[in-house]
This record gives structure tokens, sequence and C-alpha cells, in this order.
């Protein structure tokens, strides 16, 4: 396909999400379907546009002065890629295939720069119902702390110090994957491989650096997150939200294989994977406990944790970046759904902490509702905890990982707050709680 029948392709699959309110991957498989010819090189091309397109949507459109597929790329191409009209023009004409050559009108809107005048939730990219929530949380920064939140995000590895370290890893990366990852200043562990649209995302999952364990693919901010938890050699640890995995196998290496972490999940669905991980880590301290109907698979460790994570299920702002089509597939209703869920899975969690043990409450959420609210609705019902102070948190990570977070983690009155502009991170909310009595 040529580039400028990729860009009609993308219109095409844009305008399918739009009017028929359809998840991206979808309406993105359903027009492969329906177009075998198109290679994989342009279904990548096609899914970037779009996926572009999605994280600035309502900036986008508004530049262009409609909501539809063919506003939102034209916006696109204006606002965020830096075209002017005359250049639009040049690239969207004159071949077939190609969309319709601009109106009056459109080269009117979009010569006309309306941008700065649009309000804070249309320069931010974010759904206006969601607007005070995020003004409580980022006042007077939210539109830069939202930009940040609609770029792309790189990929991210953490080297599993059970195999192998950090140095020799990233040599490993650098002759299998033909380029040197990045070294982000916040961890010692996270290799970071920023994105490179040309080639595509590597497929790290097939190197060797990573089929011998000796990297597991996370966000920094997921790394981190697992961090201010605090799990240290000896421990005996619940994962109580485990799913796939993730922070169990970045808590173990923490933890040097000594001590125990139960991984629990109540989708036994999502647990599954864990296995494989825990294996191809050469992680040897991790008992699974799979659910199972009729029987309390946790009954035994009632008060006896010295630390309980809670990963909570959330609304997943904070990960927009990889997932831009969930910012405007987000309802009120489902945001309601997960602060039920939330003040349920702390509560069942608490049972398991024995007194001066810990409860770290993790979400990849940015919304204060979901975070401190949670927390501090929590703390009202159990005078027994209280929550660590978060400049305690990060001075003991800073201490661990001998490195200055400066002003990279932000301190709220409950908890620790990641961000894509702050630390260049996908958006996780981090609050320790201790068990008094
Ligand atoms: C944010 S995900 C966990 C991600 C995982 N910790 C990781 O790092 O890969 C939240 C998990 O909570 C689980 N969950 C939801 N309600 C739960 C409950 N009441 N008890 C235990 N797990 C629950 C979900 O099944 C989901 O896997």
């Amino acid at each position: 396909m040529t580039p400028v029948a990729r860009i009609s392709a993308a219109i095409e699959v844009l305008d399918d999400i739009i009017d028929r309110r359809r998840p991206a991957a979808d309406a993105l498989k359903d027009w492969g379907l329906s177009h075998r010819f198109a290679g994989s090189k342009d279904r990548r091309a096609i899914g970037d546009l779009v996926f572009d397109a999605l994280r600035h949507r309502s900036s986008a459109a508004f530049a262009a002065g409609d909501e539809n597929g063919r506003a939102i790329i034209l916006g696109l191409f204006r606002v965020h890629r830096g075209l002017d009209v005359p250049s639009i023009e040049r690239l969207i004409s004159g071949e077939r295939f190609a969309p319709l050559p601009l109106t009056d009108e459109e080269r009117a809107v979009l010569g006309a720069d309306r941008l700065a005048e649009a309000p804070d939730h249309v320069r931010g990219d974010y759904p206006e119902w969601l607007a005070e929530e995020l003004g409580r949380v980022f006042g007077e920064d939210v539109v830069a702390e939202m930009q940040a939140m609609a770029a792309s995000a790189p990929l991210d590895l953490r080297v599993n110090t059970l195999k192998s370290e950090p140095d020799n890893a990233a040599r490993e990366l650098t002759s299998e994957l033909g380029r040197a990852p990045e070294r982000p200043a916040l961890s010692p562990l996270c290799l970071r491989l920023p994105l490179e649209p040309e080639r595509g995302e590597p497929h790290i999952a097939s190197t060797e650096c990573f089929l011998k364990g000796h990297i597991e693919i996370q966000d920094l901010g997921s790394q981190l997150a697992a961090e201010f938890a605090g799990a240290r050699p000896g421990m005996q640890v619940l994962d109580f939200c485990a799913g796939g995995g993730g922070k169990t196998l970045a808590m173990a290496p923490a933890m040097q294989n000594h001590g125990q972490i139960f991984a629990y999940d109540s989708d036994r669905r999502r647990l599954a994977p864990i296995h494989d991980r825990l294996a191809r880590a050469g992680i040897r301290n991790v008992q699974v406990r799979t659910p199972k109907p009729g029987s309390d698979v946790l009954d035994d460790l009632e008060k006896r944790m010295d630390l309980v994570l809670v990963d909570a299920p959330c609304t997943g702002t904070g990960t927009w970046r990889r997932n831009p089509d969930a910012k405007w597939r987000i309802r009120p209703g489902s945001l309601a759904e997960r602060q039920k869920d939330q003040a349920a899975v702390i509560e069942a969690a608490a049972r398991y902490v024995k007194t001066g043990g810990r409860l770290a409450y993790i979400t990849c959420s940015l919304l204060e509702s979901e975070n401190s609210d949670r927390v501090a609705a929590f703390l009202a019902d159990h005078p027994g905890f209280e929550a660590v102070d978060p400049e305690t948190l990060v001075a003991a990570y800073e201490t661990e990982a001998m490195i200055e977070t400066g002003d990279a983690v932000r301190r709220l009155p409950l908890g620790l707050m990641l961000t894509p502009r702050r630390s260049g991170t996908d958006g996780f909310f981090i609050a320790v709680l201790v068990r008094r009595s």
C-alpha cells in the first residue's frame, strides 16, 4: 500500500471506532480481515496512525473542527506532526486511494490554529467528565500532565537479578537487538527501549536474554511500585491480586529467593501465566495459591504476613499511553464499580497482615477517588492501621537503590504518585500502611 492509502485506511478504521463505538483492536482486526492484500508493514503503519490519532483525539478534532476520522487525522497532522496546511494538501492529494483533497472550509479551520483557545480537557486530551477528578490531583499542571500521558510509551524491561545483572543484560540485549537500551536514572534495574516507529516494537519475548530469564517486560512505574512496597529477604509476603505475576516477579529478586511469597488472585485464569514466568525467572520462593470453589486457600495466612500487596483492580487511567482507546471508553459507571472492588479488596486483604506488618495499596490510576480516598476510607474504619509517611518510603528506596529521585516521585499526603511527566513512567499510586494493633 502507498503511504497515502494507509492514511485512507486509518480514517476508515477511526470512523468504525467512533460511529460504532468499537474497541480499536477489534476495528483494526476486522479491517485486516476484509483487506487481506495489506501486508504486515501496512497493518502496523495503519495501527500506529490509528493509535496516535486516539492519543490526541480531542485536540486533533478541535483543531480540524469536526469529530470524524478524517478530521482527527487532519488535526493530528496539523497539531501533533507539525505539518502546515500546504504540506497536508500535498500529503493527501493526487494519488489513487488518497483521501479527498481539502475543502475550503477545512483549509480555513486547519489554518486558524484554534487550539490555544480550547478548554483544558481538549488541550490535554482527556474526557471532559474526568476534568474535575484530574484537576483535583494535578491542579494547574493538569494540561501538561495529561499531554505527557498522551505521548507514546517506551518499552521498559526489568533486569532479573536472580539470573543476571544490569550491565551484562544491557550488553546481551545490545548484541541481540543491534541497539543499546537506555538506562533511566530512577532505577538501576531498568533497561529502556524508546519507540522507533520505523522499526516497530522489538520482539523481546523471542530474545535469548528474555528466554533465559535475564529480563522481564515491565513498565518502570510498576517496577518502582513493587520496590516501594518494601519486600525484603526473609519476609512472608502475600501478593493478593497477583494477576499474571508482574509484582511477584519483581519482589522475589528483591527477597533474593529468601522468605516466601504467596501469589493469589480471585481469577484463576489471570493467575495462569505465572507458573511459566516463575520458572523462567528461576524463582523458588513463591507458592501460587489458586482459588478453589468452596475452599479458602488463604486460611492459614491470617495475621501472619509481614507484607500484603494489594495491586488493586482499577480504571487503568495511568496506562493511557499504552492504551489510548481506553481513555475514550471509560464511563462513570465503571469508575464506580472499580471503587467498590477496591474497598472490598483492601478490606479482604487486611486480615492477613500481622501486627507490625505492612499493607501496600497500589493502583495504575491517576484518580484520587481510586487512590487516596480509598486509603482514607480504609484508615477511618481501621484505627489499628496507619499510613507510612511518603517521604519515608522514598528515603528507603533511595538508600536501597543508591540513587536520588529528586522531584520524580510526587508525595501526596497518604502515598506516592508516579506519572509520565514526572517520572517517565506509567501513572501509579502507592500507599503503605502499617498495622499497629
Ligand atoms: C491490576 S491487576 C493485577 C496485576 C498484577 N499484580 C501484575 O503486576 O501483573 C488486578 C487484579 O486483581 C484481581 N482481583 C480483583 N478482585 C479481586 C479480589 N476480590 N480478590 C483478589 N484478587 C482480585 C483481578 O483478577 C486482577 O488480576
